[in-house]
């Protein structure tokens, strides 16, 4: 089980750290309890300080001293020692053993923090933005500690992208301070010395080489005998001085060294900024639609046409509140969702590759619930096209930093194994999908040919055609999901087949 590939699943998270949090509540209680019956013995056992020979025989000589005393080390001690050594809350951590069992895997984090990094370097946001709790201008209550800097830091430096770590080990520096920082220390083995460490040798390494991804053994060789030398123990006192003169300057210069050094932005990332300027022409109207089909005489859809060839198509206003509410809980309580990915690459015998995993997933199938028709009927009414054949809608949830690499929704299947799709009734013709979500920052759908960028809308509809008139993929229909910065994703959507289109689109048969 992968959490982070969707926010509800981390819902879960947070009721296993609850629970984690009320043990360890009870835990604290007992101890505290034990600890002050501790100290009241330990109160009860005062007596004047007896130093010389003299005052140590006088006290002994008294009986009222003495009985006591002997009584206590023939019967208290013993039993103190055996109350000392009693396990507190056992019961309580056995319980957080059992929680902890079902808690993220290493492979979860890989993706949680390749989710993290994706945020970043999208959005070209500050380590030391995010670790104060600053996502992309946006002011939130929370912030990152030590370790999590560590943690993002060796991410990077793992993968030799160096510059990338060395801003996440300064913040690690600048946060592990104390009191907290003894718990780094002496619990989870961060101590200082070894951030400073890392961060000599994260800097070696990025003055060395700007960040190649692939460096050549010899290469890495020299830096890893060089990374040696900077963090031998004998060295330790200079690199540090060296570490806290450096750091003694403003933040600001460090974010402008980071600013030089960055590469320019891809052009998906542009679009995910909202750096694409955008589009008007004549032929891009908005109105009513009365037209695809005969419900919409009578209860006609607010329509925008953001692109005519192809042909790109948002609709406002077109679900229910219980209809996405319905479906969510289905997911959440009787269904299981699964990992998603899209097509976005084949191999050479045709078969899908799978991408990253990033999303969570469940299909509905047919008329499984009311909704289902419902939604159905309205893509349908929608697009103009014929659904009767498949009704299958996915809900999808995106995860951390969740994204969508670039891809085309056509599968070609002139060039698949012949039984491709074969269930489905040939290519996807088109594809609708409905935000069921507002997002506030980031997760807007772009496609990165046209140069269009659609921000999600909860209620809202996005529909295209994957295939031209002739029935053949239109390239232009490339597009890709910018990272989720904040906000639950939710997507309803439909990949609609052209086999069964032969009534409303006679030319493609
Ligand atoms: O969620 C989106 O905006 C697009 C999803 C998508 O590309 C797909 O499901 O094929
Ligand atoms: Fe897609």
């Amino acid at each position: 089980m992968i959490y982070s590939t969707s926010v509800m699943s981390m819902m879960k998270l947070l009721e296993m750290e609850e629970s984690l949090k009320t043990n360890l509540d009870i835990y604290v209680q007992e101890m505290q309890s034990k600890l002050d019956l501790i100290k009241l013995y330990q109160d009860s056992l005062k007596r004047v300080t007896l130093t010389t020979l003299e005052e140590k025989e006088e006290y002994v000589s008294n009986p009222l001293n003495a009985f006591p005393m002997l009584r206590r080390l023939n019967q208290d001690w013993p039993k103190w020692l055996r109350y000392i050594k009693l396990a507190i809350a056992s019961k309580k951590i056995k319980e957080m053993e059992v929680q902890l069992k079902s808690a993220p895997i290493d492979d979860d984090l890989k993706v949680a923090l390749k989710g993290m990094t994706r945020i970043e370097k999208f959005h070209n946001l500050h380590a030391e933005d995010l670790t104060k709790g600053v996502l992309m201008g946006k002011k939130l209550n929370s912030h990152l500690t030590a370790p999590d800097c560590v943690a993002l830091g060796d991410y990077y430096y793992n993968q030799t992208q160096f510059s990338g770590s060395t801003h996440w080990y300064r913040m690690a520096l600048r946060v592990h301070t104390h009191p907290r920082g003894m718990i780094y220390a002496k619990v989870l083995g961060l101590k200082r010395k070894r951030i400073y460490k890392k961060y000599a040798k994260a800097l070696l390494k990025e003055s060395l080489n700007s960040d190649k991804s692939k460096p050549t053994p010899t290469e890495k060789s020299e830096w890893n005998r060089l990374a040696k030398e900077v963090t031998r123990e004998d060295n330790y006192d200079n690199v540090k001085k060296l570490i806290d003169e450096y750091l003694s300057g403003d933040e600001k210069i460090f974010q402008e060294v980071a600013a030089r050094l960055k590469r320019k932005p891809t052009k998906l990332e542009r679009g995910c900024r909202g750096e694409w300027p955008k589009k008007s022409s004549p032929e891009l109207i908005c109105r009513y639609n009365r037209d695809t089909s005969a419900f919409l005489k009578l209860a006609p859809l607010k329509l925008e046409f953001l692109s005519v060839q192809p042909m790109i198509l948002l609709y406002h206003d077109v679900l229910y509140e219980n209809e996405f509410k319905s479906m969510r809980d289905i997911a959440m309580y009787n269904g299981s969702m699964i990992d998603g990915w899209t097509y976005v690459d084949f191999d050479k015998k045709g078969n899908p590759k799978q991408q990253d995993r990033v999303v969570k997933m469940i299909a509905f199938q047919g008329t499984t619930a009311p909704f289902t028709l419902s939604i159905n009927r309205r893509m349908a009414d929608m697009s103009g096209l014929e659904m009767r054949d498949n009704m299958v809608l996915y809900l999808t949830n995106y995860g951390l930093g969740g994204h969508f690499g670039k891809h085309v929704d056509y599968v070609e299947l002139a060039k698949r194994p012949p039984d491709f799709f074969a269930d489905f009734g040939g290519d996807r013709i088109a594809t609708a999908l409905i935000y069921a979500s507002d997002i506030p920052l980031g997760g807007t759908t772009v496609f990165t040919k046209l140069k269009i960028a659609v921000q999600p809308k909860k209620g809202s509809a996005l529909i295209w055609f994957n295939l031209n008139h002739a029935g053949e993929p239109d390239p232009l229909t490339e597009h890709s999901v910018c990272p989720v910065v904040l906000g639950s994703r939710w997507i309803i959507s439909k990949w609609i087949h052209e086999r069964q289109q032969v009534f409303k689109k006679p030319c493609l048969a």
